[in-house]
Order: structure tokens, then sequence, then C-alpha cells
């Protein structure tokens, strides 16, 4: 589950969120959609704590971000706490940022080890069984240099999946890719969505996607969330102007 309340981030006098208010349900898979610059990777960013918010609260699993209870009182977090926190959301990026010196199946299974404490045989083992889930068991020996970006950014996928989060965040993960690779990482994280109990926050600008696998999808406009609705429902017969605007405006690109 993912909550924020209140959220005000901003960049210098560039107010990006504007006591942002949304949140996800455990098993929810939501997309946010919305103009370039609107802020969509921001909200990604405080989640995984690589960015503070100004004002507000960040929720996961319940838990807050920034602020632990102390005897009732609400003090900032330490490292630790943060930490804890990021290990159990998994995110996964437009650059699959592999290790080039390691096969893919370490790849996979190097974070669990290290900060899991999985043995290598028990980390193997989970690792050959998400490689065969996005599809590559065959690639385990392999380096990444000799794989295409889709199947590079399916070992991306299944090394997230690796940490076990409660949470995945995914952040443009088809827009590097040659249009021809994109259809097979879709059909994996759609496989991978309906199979499990881990909440997705995704965003996209791929509108067939967000259609295809979103439970819900959020319209971001100018720091807020304009519009909230099914796929069936925003995509079809939105209600705000601006996701009109929006629509129209990625049906001219083409
Ligand atoms: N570290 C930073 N310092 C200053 N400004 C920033 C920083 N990070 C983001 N911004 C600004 O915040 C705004 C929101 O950026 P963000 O990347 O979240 O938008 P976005 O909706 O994800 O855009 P896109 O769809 O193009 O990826 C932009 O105007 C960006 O220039």
């Amino acid at each position: 589950m993912i909550r924020f309340e209140e959220v005000v981030k901003r960049f210098g006098d560039h107010v990006v969120l504007r006591e942002l208010d949304f949140s996800v349900q455990p098993g929810e898979f939501v997309t946010l959609i919305g103009p370039s610059g609107s802020g969509k990777t921001t909200i990604l960013r405080l989640l995984m704590t690589l960015e503070q918010v100004n004002a507000g609260r960040i929720f996961v699993g319940g838990e807050c971000l920034s602020h632990v209870d102390k005897g009732g009182r609400m003090v900032p977090a330490g490292e630790k706490h943060q930490r804890r926190m990021r290990r159990r959301i998994g995110m996964v990026f437009q650059q699959f940022n592999l290790f080039p010196n390691m096969k893919v199946l370490q790849n996979v299974t190097e974070a669990p080890i290290r900060a899991l404490g999985l043995t290598r045989e028990e980390a193997e083992q989970r690792g050959r069984e998400l490689l065969e889930m996005v599809g590559l068991s065959e690639k385990a020996d392999a380096h990444p240099s000799q794989l295409s970006g889709g199947q590079q950014q399916r070992v991306a996928i299944a090394r997230a999946l690796a940490m076990r989060p409660e949470v995945l965040l995914l952040d443009e993960v088809t827009s590097a890719l040659d249009p021809e690779l994109v259809a097979g990482v879709l059909k994996v994280l759609k496989e991978i969505a309906s199979t499990t109990d881990i909440t997705f926050l995704c965003v996209t600008h791929e509108m067939q996607f967000a259609r295809d696998v979103s439970d819900r999808v959020l319209m971001f406009d100018h720091g807020q969330i304009v519009e909230d609705a099914p796929p069936e429902k925003l995509f079809t017969d939105p209600d705000h102007r601006r996701t009109r605007e929006f629509l129209q405006a990625v049906l001219d690109r083409g």
C-alpha cells in the first residue's frame, strides 16, 4: 500500500507537487499519466527516498518513510529506517543498469545475497525461477551485452523481484526499447501483476499498456491529480478537460 498525504515538493521556487494526496491499495496496479515535466518521476523518486518532501507524509505499508513514532510523537527517521523502507520497494527504470561484468543470473542473485542474507544456492534457485518467469531461462549464463534491450529489461525486472518487494515502481520501462521489443516486456509485467500481490505504481507514455494492465489511472497535471478513474472510463470518457487535451495530444503525436 502507498499513501501520499498533502505532499509538497519544490525545486527552488518551482513547486512540482502541490499538496498531493493519493493512495494505491495493496496488490493494485496504478498508472500515472500526464504531461512531460509534470512531476511523475519525482513521485517515484520520493518513494525511493532519492528526494525528500518539503511538507506532507508518504506511507508505504502503513509506515511513514520520513518519520517514526516515538512515544506517540512523530520524529524524523534516521538513515537506518529509510534504508529498511527502501528495501520494501523495487524500481525498474528506463535504463536497465545491469552490471556488465556479471552474467545474467549473477545480476539477479547479487543483491539478495548481500541484502537479504540468502545463501548462494537459495539465491540461484530463486534467480532461475525468476528468469523463467521473464522467459529467459536459457540466458542465465550470458552476459548482458549478448542480450537485446528487451531481454535486458526483463533481467532488470527479475532482479527487482528477487528482492521480494511489496511495491514495484516502473518508470518508463519501455521507452528506451525498439518498438518490436516493447510487447515482450509488457507481457511479462502483465503476467507478474496478475499472478503476484505486489503493489505497482507505474509511469508510462504507453497508453495502450496503461489501458491493458492498470486497475486505475491517475491523470497528473500541475502538481495534482486531476482525474482518477479505471482505464475503461479514463481513456474513453474522461471527465476532465485536461485529460481530454492530454490524450488528444498523445494521439496527435501518434
Ligand atoms: N533535481 C532536480 N532539480 C531541479 N529541478 C528538478 C529536479 N528534478 C526534477 N526537476 C524538475 O521538476 C519537474 C518535474 O520533473 P519530473 O521528472 O518529475 O517530471 P515527469 O512528469 O516525470 O516528466 P517526463 O514525463 O518528461 O519524464 C521538471 O520541471 C523538472 O525539471
